[in-house]
Protein backbone atom coordinates (compact mmCIF):
# COMPACT_ATOMS: atom_id res chain seq x y z
CA UNK A 1 0.00 0.00 0.00
CA UNK A 2 1.03 3.55 -0.87
CA UNK A 3 2.41 5.15 2.69
CA UNK A 4 3.20 8.89 3.31
CA UNK A 5 5.86 9.82 5.89
CA UNK A 6 3.64 12.13 7.54
CA UNK A 7 0.27 12.52 8.45
CA UNK A 8 -1.91 14.68 6.02
CA UNK A 9 -2.28 18.43 7.06
CA UNK A 10 -2.91 21.41 5.30
CA UNK A 11 -1.91 25.06 6.79
CA UNK A 12 -1.53 27.10 4.08
CA UNK A 13 -1.96 27.82 0.18
CA UNK A 14 2.10 28.09 -0.65
CA UNK A 15 4.26 26.42 2.11
CA UNK A 16 6.76 23.94 0.42
CA UNK A 17 4.01 21.38 -1.27
CA UNK A 18 5.10 17.61 0.11
CA UNK A 19 2.43 15.72 -1.31
CA UNK A 20 -0.58 15.12 -3.46
CA UNK A 21 -2.96 13.66 -5.23
CA UNK A 22 -2.87 14.03 -9.35
CA UNK A 23 -5.34 11.67 -11.50
CA UNK A 24 -3.73 10.86 -15.00
CA UNK A 25 -6.12 11.32 -17.24
CA UNK A 26 -7.29 8.63 -19.48
CA UNK A 27 -9.66 6.76 -21.26
CA UNK A 28 -12.23 8.50 -19.62
CA UNK A 29 -11.47 11.04 -22.34
CA UNK A 30 -11.79 8.65 -24.68
CA UNK A 31 -15.69 8.88 -24.40
CA UNK A 32 -16.08 12.29 -24.92
CA UNK A 33 -17.84 12.99 -28.53
CA UNK A 34 -19.47 16.63 -29.55
CA UNK A 35 -22.72 15.59 -28.44
CA UNK A 36 -21.95 15.24 -24.71
CA UNK A 37 -19.09 17.46 -24.00
CA UNK A 38 -21.25 20.66 -22.53
CA UNK A 39 -22.65 17.96 -20.46
CA UNK A 40 -19.11 16.71 -19.35
CA UNK A 41 -17.95 19.79 -18.79
CA UNK A 42 -15.61 20.42 -21.51
CA UNK A 43 -15.04 22.78 -24.19
CA UNK A 44 -13.43 20.66 -27.03
CA UNK A 45 -12.19 17.16 -26.79
CA UNK A 46 -8.45 16.74 -25.82
CA UNK A 47 -6.13 14.58 -27.93
CA UNK A 48 -5.74 11.93 -25.42
CA UNK A 49 -1.58 10.96 -26.02
CA UNK A 50 -0.91 14.37 -25.97
CA UNK A 51 -3.11 15.55 -22.83
CA UNK A 52 -1.30 12.03 -20.89
CA UNK A 53 2.46 13.21 -22.19
CA UNK A 54 1.26 17.25 -20.67
CA UNK A 55 0.10 15.71 -17.41
CA UNK A 56 3.48 12.99 -17.17
CA UNK A 57 5.57 16.27 -17.74
CA UNK A 58 3.67 18.21 -14.83
CA UNK A 59 3.94 14.95 -12.13
CA UNK A 60 7.59 15.18 -13.56
CA UNK A 61 8.04 18.87 -12.50
CA UNK A 62 6.16 18.46 -9.25
CA UNK A 63 8.80 15.40 -8.57
CA UNK A 64 11.61 17.03 -9.59
CA UNK A 65 11.02 19.47 -7.03
CA UNK A 66 10.63 16.87 -4.43
CA UNK A 67 6.62 16.63 -4.39
CA UNK A 68 5.32 13.10 -3.53
CA UNK A 69 2.68 12.54 -6.77
CA UNK A 70 -0.06 10.00 -5.40
CA UNK A 71 -2.38 8.75 -7.79
CA UNK A 72 -6.23 8.47 -6.90
CA UNK A 73 -6.00 4.86 -9.30
CA UNK A 74 -3.37 3.74 -7.44
CA UNK A 75 -5.44 4.56 -4.03
CA UNK A 76 -8.35 3.08 -5.40
CA UNK A 77 -6.81 -0.11 -6.93
CA UNK A 78 -5.12 -0.34 -3.83
CA UNK A 79 -8.09 -0.51 -1.34
CA UNK A 80 -10.58 -2.66 -4.08
CA UNK A 81 -7.84 -5.58 -3.07
CA UNK A 82 -10.19 -6.27 -0.01
CA UNK A 83 -13.24 -8.26 -1.65
CA UNK A 84 -15.82 -7.11 0.66
CA UNK A 85 -14.39 -3.52 0.23
CA UNK A 86 -14.73 -4.03 -3.26
CA UNK A 87 -18.16 -5.32 -3.21
CA UNK A 88 -19.72 -2.72 -1.18
CA UNK A 89 -18.09 -0.55 -3.65
CA UNK A 90 -19.56 -2.01 -6.89
CA UNK A 91 -22.95 -1.12 -4.90
CA UNK A 92 -22.59 2.36 -4.41
CA UNK A 93 -21.10 2.47 -7.43
CA UNK A 94 -24.29 1.38 -9.20
CA UNK A 95 -25.71 3.28 -7.00
CA UNK A 96 -24.65 6.78 -7.85
CA UNK A 97 -24.96 5.97 -11.20
CA UNK A 98 -28.53 5.32 -11.24
CA UNK A 99 -28.32 1.88 -12.35
CA UNK A 100 -31.80 1.10 -10.88
CA UNK A 101 -33.41 -1.57 -13.62
CA UNK A 102 -33.04 -4.72 -10.87
CA UNK A 103 -32.24 -7.14 -13.95
CA UNK A 104 -29.69 -4.95 -15.43
CA UNK A 105 -28.19 -4.48 -11.60
CA UNK A 106 -27.80 -7.73 -11.18
CA UNK A 107 -25.88 -8.68 -14.16
CA UNK A 108 -23.75 -5.45 -13.58
CA UNK A 109 -22.61 -6.92 -9.77
CA UNK A 110 -21.77 -10.34 -11.37
CA UNK A 111 -19.89 -8.88 -14.30
CA UNK A 112 -18.00 -6.40 -12.03
CA UNK A 113 -17.87 -9.06 -9.14
CA UNK A 114 -15.52 -11.22 -11.85
CA UNK A 115 -13.21 -8.38 -12.59
CA UNK A 116 -10.21 -7.69 -10.83
CA UNK A 117 -9.64 -4.44 -8.46
CA UNK A 118 -7.74 -2.80 -10.66
CA UNK A 119 -10.23 -3.19 -13.32
CA UNK A 120 -12.77 -2.02 -11.28
CA UNK A 121 -10.98 0.74 -10.62
CA UNK A 122 -10.64 1.26 -14.16
CA UNK A 123 -14.18 0.70 -14.83
CA UNK A 124 -15.14 2.97 -12.46
CA UNK A 125 -13.14 5.91 -13.72
CA UNK A 126 -13.87 5.32 -17.49
CA UNK A 127 -17.10 3.87 -17.36
CA UNK A 128 -18.85 0.81 -19.06
CA UNK A 129 -21.25 1.83 -21.87
CA UNK A 130 -24.26 -1.04 -23.16
CA UNK A 131 -21.77 -1.84 -26.08
CA UNK A 132 -18.63 -3.13 -24.03
CA UNK A 133 -21.63 -5.83 -21.95
CA UNK A 134 -23.24 -8.61 -23.52
CA UNK A 135 -27.10 -8.13 -21.98
CA UNK A 136 -29.79 -10.69 -23.31
CA UNK A 137 -33.06 -8.90 -25.43
CA UNK A 138 -34.81 -9.69 -22.69
CA UNK A 139 -33.02 -7.50 -20.17
CA UNK A 140 -33.25 -4.76 -22.41
CA UNK A 141 -35.53 -1.60 -20.89
CA UNK A 142 -36.47 1.53 -22.86
CA UNK A 143 -33.13 3.44 -22.22
CA UNK A 144 -31.11 0.72 -24.03
CA UNK A 145 -33.45 1.23 -27.11
CA UNK A 146 -33.28 4.43 -27.03
CA UNK A 147 -29.55 5.38 -26.22
CA UNK A 148 -28.37 2.29 -27.85
CA UNK A 149 -24.08 2.49 -27.81
CA UNK A 150 -23.93 5.65 -26.29
CA UNK A 151 -25.53 4.29 -22.92
CA UNK A 152 -23.44 4.48 -20.18
CA UNK A 153 -24.39 2.35 -16.94
CA UNK A 154 -21.39 3.59 -15.71
CA UNK A 155 -20.63 7.16 -16.44
CA UNK A 156 -16.97 8.11 -17.72
CA UNK A 157 -14.75 10.52 -15.46
CA UNK A 158 -13.12 13.27 -17.59
CA UNK A 159 -13.05 15.83 -14.93
CA UNK A 160 -11.11 13.65 -12.91
CA UNK A 161 -7.37 14.68 -13.65
CA UNK A 162 -9.24 18.12 -11.66
CA UNK A 163 -8.35 16.40 -8.35
CA UNK A 164 -8.76 19.68 -6.34
CA UNK A 165 -12.45 19.57 -6.88
CA UNK A 166 -13.96 16.45 -5.32
CA UNK A 167 -12.13 17.42 -2.18
CA UNK A 168 -9.84 19.37 -0.06
CA UNK A 169 -7.38 18.70 2.81
CA UNK A 170 -8.03 21.91 5.31
CA UNK A 171 -5.38 21.53 8.47
CA UNK A 172 -5.65 17.77 9.75
CA UNK A 173 -9.16 17.45 8.46
CA UNK A 174 -10.68 16.23 4.78
CA UNK A 175 -13.67 18.11 3.41
CA UNK A 176 -15.28 15.64 0.69
CA UNK A 177 -17.18 17.90 -1.66
CA UNK A 178 -20.68 17.68 -2.75
CA UNK A 179 -20.75 18.07 -6.00
CA UNK A 180 -23.17 20.36 -8.04
CA UNK A 181 -23.36 19.10 -11.44
CA UNK A 182 -24.26 15.48 -12.46
CA UNK A 183 -21.47 14.48 -14.31
CA UNK A 184 -18.50 14.70 -11.28
CA UNK A 185 -21.17 13.67 -8.21
CA UNK A 186 -19.45 10.21 -8.69
CA UNK A 187 -15.90 11.32 -8.46
CA UNK A 188 -16.49 11.67 -4.75
CA UNK A 189 -17.53 7.79 -4.37
CA UNK A 190 -14.09 7.28 -5.02
CA UNK A 191 -12.49 9.78 -2.92
CA UNK A 192 -14.78 8.93 0.15
CA UNK A 193 -13.48 5.30 -0.24
CA UNK A 194 -10.09 6.26 -0.37
CA UNK A 195 -11.06 8.20 2.66
CA UNK A 196 -12.90 5.25 4.65
CA UNK A 197 -10.65 2.41 3.50
CA UNK A 198 -6.94 3.82 2.44
CA UNK A 199 -4.22 3.98 5.15
CA UNK A 200 -3.18 6.95 4.56
CA UNK A 201 -6.39 7.93 5.95
CA UNK A 202 -7.84 5.41 8.22
CA UNK A 203 -4.12 5.06 10.36
CA UNK A 204 -4.28 8.98 11.05
CA UNK A 205 -8.09 9.51 12.35
CA UNK A 206 -8.20 11.90 9.82
CA UNK A 207 -11.75 13.78 10.45
CA UNK A 208 -13.86 15.09 8.10
CA UNK A 209 -15.52 18.76 7.57
CA UNK A 210 -17.95 17.97 4.88
CA UNK A 211 -19.34 15.22 2.86
CA UNK A 212 -21.70 14.51 0.25
CA UNK A 213 -24.56 13.93 2.12
CA UNK A 214 -24.86 17.30 2.34
CA UNK A 215 -27.35 18.70 -0.12
CA UNK A 216 -25.95 21.84 -0.95
CA UNK A 217 -23.35 22.05 -3.43
CA UNK A 218 -19.18 23.03 -2.56
CA UNK A 219 -16.33 21.94 -4.74
CA UNK A 220 -12.60 22.15 -3.28
CA UNK A 221 -11.58 24.45 -6.25
CA UNK A 222 -13.59 27.19 -4.40
CA UNK A 223 -11.53 26.75 -1.51
CA UNK A 224 -8.17 28.44 -0.30
CA UNK A 225 -6.35 27.21 2.47
CA UNK A 226 -4.81 31.09 3.30
CA UNK A 227 -2.88 30.40 6.85
CA UNK A 228 -3.29 27.96 10.09
CA UNK A 229 -6.56 30.01 11.26
CA UNK A 230 -8.01 31.82 7.57
CA UNK A 231 -9.45 29.91 4.61
CA UNK A 232 -11.06 31.76 1.53
CA UNK A 233 -13.87 29.90 0.00
CA UNK A 234 -15.87 30.95 -3.21
CA UNK A 235 -19.30 31.47 -3.74
CA UNK A 236 -19.98 30.83 -7.09
CA UNK A 237 -21.35 28.73 -9.42
CA UNK A 238 -20.97 25.30 -8.13
CA UNK A 239 -20.53 26.56 -4.29
CA UNK A 240 -23.66 27.97 -2.30
CA UNK A 241 -23.82 29.94 0.85
CA UNK A 242 -26.02 27.57 2.77
CA UNK A 243 -22.90 24.40 1.84
CA UNK A 244 -20.25 27.24 3.59
CA UNK A 245 -22.52 28.45 6.53
CA UNK A 246 -22.18 24.31 7.27
CA UNK A 247 -18.42 24.40 6.49
CA UNK A 248 -17.78 26.81 9.24
CA UNK A 249 -20.37 25.03 11.45
CA UNK A 250 -18.22 21.89 11.33
CA UNK A 251 -15.23 23.33 10.96
CA UNK A 252 -15.45 25.82 14.31
CA UNK A 253 -16.99 22.66 16.52
CA UNK A 254 -14.84 19.97 15.26
CA UNK A 255 -11.52 20.71 16.20
CA UNK A 256 -10.34 22.58 13.33
CA UNK A 257 -7.37 25.60 13.60
CA UNK A 258 -9.72 27.54 11.40
CA UNK A 259 -11.14 31.02 12.61
CA UNK A 260 -12.54 33.07 9.90
CA UNK A 261 -13.59 32.19 7.02
CA UNK A 262 -13.18 34.66 3.76
CA UNK A 263 -16.29 34.60 1.63
CA UNK A 264 -15.59 35.98 -1.73
CA UNK A 265 -18.47 35.77 -4.05
CA UNK A 266 -18.05 35.83 -7.75
CA UNK A 267 -19.96 36.18 -10.68
CA UNK A 268 -21.81 32.82 -11.97
CA UNK A 269 -20.12 32.24 -15.24
CA UNK A 270 -18.92 29.31 -17.05
CA UNK A 271 -15.14 30.68 -17.29
CA UNK A 272 -14.57 31.51 -13.99
CA UNK A 273 -16.53 28.10 -12.27
CA UNK A 274 -14.49 28.42 -8.75
CA UNK A 275 -12.85 30.98 -6.79
CA UNK A 276 -9.07 29.57 -7.91
CA UNK A 277 -9.53 29.80 -11.53
CA UNK A 278 -9.93 33.48 -10.77
CA UNK A 279 -7.73 34.33 -7.85
CA UNK A 280 -4.43 32.33 -5.82
CA UNK A 281 -2.16 32.99 -3.96
CA UNK A 282 1.70 32.87 -4.98
CA UNK A 283 3.62 34.10 -2.28
CA UNK A 284 3.33 35.31 1.77
CA UNK A 285 1.79 38.48 0.65
CA UNK A 286 1.57 38.20 -2.79
CA UNK A 287 -1.65 37.35 -4.80
CA UNK A 288 -3.07 37.05 -8.54
CA UNK A 289 -6.26 38.16 -9.82
CA UNK A 290 -8.41 38.47 -12.76
CA UNK A 291 -9.16 42.03 -13.09
CA UNK A 292 -12.10 41.68 -15.19
CA UNK A 293 -14.57 40.59 -12.35
CA UNK A 294 -13.15 43.44 -9.87
CA UNK A 295 -16.18 45.32 -9.95
CA UNK A 296 -18.50 42.18 -9.18
CA UNK A 297 -17.19 41.20 -6.12
CA UNK A 298 -18.31 40.82 -2.73
CA UNK A 299 -16.67 39.64 0.28
CA UNK A 300 -17.86 38.44 3.60
CA UNK A 301 -16.29 37.51 6.47
CA UNK A 302 -17.34 34.42 9.05
CA UNK A 303 -15.56 34.64 11.76
CA UNK A 304 -15.91 32.19 15.07
CA UNK A 305 -17.80 33.30 18.23
CA UNK A 306 -17.56 31.92 21.61
CA UNK A 307 -20.92 30.44 20.90
CA UNK A 308 -21.23 30.20 16.58
CA UNK A 309 -20.37 32.34 14.73
CA UNK A 310 -20.53 35.92 13.02
CA UNK A 311 -21.09 37.55 9.79
CA UNK A 312 -20.05 40.71 8.68
CA UNK A 313 -19.58 42.07 4.94
CA UNK A 314 -16.28 43.30 3.83
CA UNK A 315 -14.74 46.88 1.99
CA UNK A 316 -12.92 44.50 -0.30
CA UNK A 317 -10.71 41.23 -0.87
CA UNK A 318 -7.78 43.74 -0.10
CA UNK A 319 -8.61 44.70 2.45
CA UNK A 320 -9.95 41.96 4.17
CA UNK A 321 -6.76 39.89 3.60
CA UNK A 322 -4.83 42.36 4.83
CA UNK A 323 -6.67 42.27 8.32
CA UNK A 324 -7.84 38.42 8.01
CA UNK A 325 -3.29 37.75 7.63
CA UNK A 326 -2.34 40.50 10.03
CA UNK A 327 -0.18 41.59 6.77
CA UNK A 328 0.61 45.19 6.56
CA UNK A 329 0.59 45.21 2.75
CA UNK A 330 -0.62 42.81 0.26
CA UNK A 331 0.34 43.00 -3.67
CA UNK A 332 -2.62 41.78 -5.85
CA UNK A 333 -0.98 41.14 -9.02
CA UNK A 334 -3.09 41.59 -12.13
CA UNK A 335 -3.76 37.95 -14.42
CA UNK A 336 -3.02 39.36 -18.22
CA UNK A 337 -2.38 42.88 -17.07
CA UNK A 338 -4.68 45.62 -17.36
CA UNK A 339 -5.82 44.74 -20.71
CA UNK A 340 -9.14 43.79 -20.33
CA UNK A 341 -8.67 41.60 -23.57
CA UNK A 342 -5.42 39.71 -23.16
CA UNK A 343 -6.79 39.02 -19.77
CA UNK A 344 -10.03 37.76 -20.63
CA UNK A 345 -8.10 35.65 -23.05
CA UNK A 346 -5.44 33.74 -20.55
CA UNK A 347 -8.03 33.97 -17.87
CA UNK A 348 -9.65 31.72 -20.20
CA UNK A 349 -6.96 29.20 -19.87
CA UNK A 350 -6.26 29.45 -16.37
CA UNK A 351 -3.42 31.78 -15.96
CA UNK A 352 -4.73 32.61 -12.77
CA UNK A 353 -5.20 29.02 -11.35
CA UNK A 354 -1.21 28.77 -10.59
CA UNK A 355 -0.22 26.28 -8.06
CA UNK A 356 2.33 27.42 -5.64
CA UNK A 357 4.76 24.98 -4.66
CA UNK A 358 7.20 26.92 -1.85
CA UNK A 359 6.47 30.58 -1.33
CA UNK A 360 7.00 32.35 -4.72
CA UNK A 361 7.34 29.83 -6.85
CA UNK A 362 4.63 28.84 -8.77
CA UNK A 363 3.53 25.94 -11.56
CA UNK A 364 1.42 27.65 -14.88
CA UNK A 365 0.77 26.98 -18.20
CA UNK A 366 3.41 28.68 -20.54
CA UNK A 367 0.42 29.73 -22.58
CA UNK A 368 -0.74 32.51 -20.73
CA UNK A 369 2.77 34.09 -21.99
CA UNK A 370 1.49 37.82 -20.52
CA UNK A 371 0.53 36.87 -17.33
CA UNK A 372 3.49 34.47 -16.48
CA UNK A 373 5.33 37.44 -17.45
CA UNK A 374 3.91 40.17 -15.34
CA UNK A 375 4.35 37.21 -12.78
CA UNK A 376 8.50 36.90 -13.24
CA UNK A 377 9.05 40.53 -13.11
CA UNK A 378 6.80 41.12 -9.60
CA UNK A 379 9.97 38.44 -8.69
CA UNK A 380 7.83 35.27 -8.46
CA UNK A 381 10.14 31.92 -10.19
CA UNK A 382 7.59 30.81 -13.02
CA UNK A 383 7.74 26.77 -13.69
CA UNK A 384 5.95 26.88 -16.75
CA UNK A 385 4.59 23.08 -18.26
CA UNK A 386 2.66 22.78 -21.79
CA UNK A 387 -0.98 22.32 -21.72
CA UNK A 388 -2.60 22.88 -24.52
CA UNK A 389 -4.71 19.70 -24.20
CA UNK A 390 -4.63 20.30 -20.61
CA UNK A 391 -6.41 23.44 -20.84
CA UNK A 392 -9.30 22.17 -22.75
CA UNK A 393 -10.94 20.41 -19.93
CA UNK A 394 -10.97 24.53 -18.37
CA UNK A 395 -8.65 23.74 -15.42
CA UNK A 396 -5.10 24.65 -14.63
CA UNK A 397 -2.15 23.25 -12.44
CA UNK A 398 -3.86 23.99 -9.56
CA UNK A 399 -7.39 22.68 -10.72
CA UNK A 400 -4.68 19.55 -10.83
CA UNK A 401 -3.46 19.05 -7.48
CA UNK A 402 -4.75 17.93 -4.35
CA UNK A 403 -2.81 18.73 -1.56
CA UNK A 404 -2.12 16.21 1.46
CA UNK A 405 0.78 18.06 3.08
CA UNK A 406 2.68 21.12 2.95
CA UNK A 407 5.32 22.33 5.33
N1 LIG B 1 -10.75 24.06 -9.58
C1 LIG B 1 -11.13 24.19 -10.86
O1 LIG B 1 -11.38 25.28 -11.31
N2 LIG B 1 -11.29 23.08 -11.59
C2 LIG B 1 -11.57 23.06 -12.97
C3 LIG B 1 -12.75 22.22 -13.27
C4 LIG B 1 -13.05 22.12 -14.74
C5 LIG B 1 -14.13 21.11 -15.06
N3 LIG B 1 -14.29 20.94 -16.47
C6 LIG B 1 -15.46 21.55 -14.48
O2 LIG B 1 -16.19 22.28 -15.15
O3 LIG B 1 -15.78 21.16 -13.36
Amino acid sequence: MTKVVTAPRVNSEINKLKTTILHRPGKELERLTPQNLSELLFDDIPWVRRIQEEHDNFAKVLQQNEVQVLYLQNLLEEILKEEDVKEKFIEELLQVNGVTSPKINNYLKEFLKEKSSNEVAEIAIAGLALNEIKIKKSMMGLAEYIYQDNYFYIKPLPNLYFTRDPGAMIDGGLMISSMKTAARKPETLILKYIYKYHEIFRKNNIPWWYDDSYPHSIEGGDVLVLSEKVIAVGCSERTTPQAIEQLAHNLFEKGSSVERILVVQIPINRSYMHLDTVFTMVDTNRFVFYPGIKNELRVFSIIKEEKGFSIHQEKDLQTALKNALNLYTIDIIPTGGLNAITSAREQWNDSTNTLAIAPGVIVTYSRNEISNKIMEKEGIKVIPIEGSELSRGRGGPRCMTMPLLRE
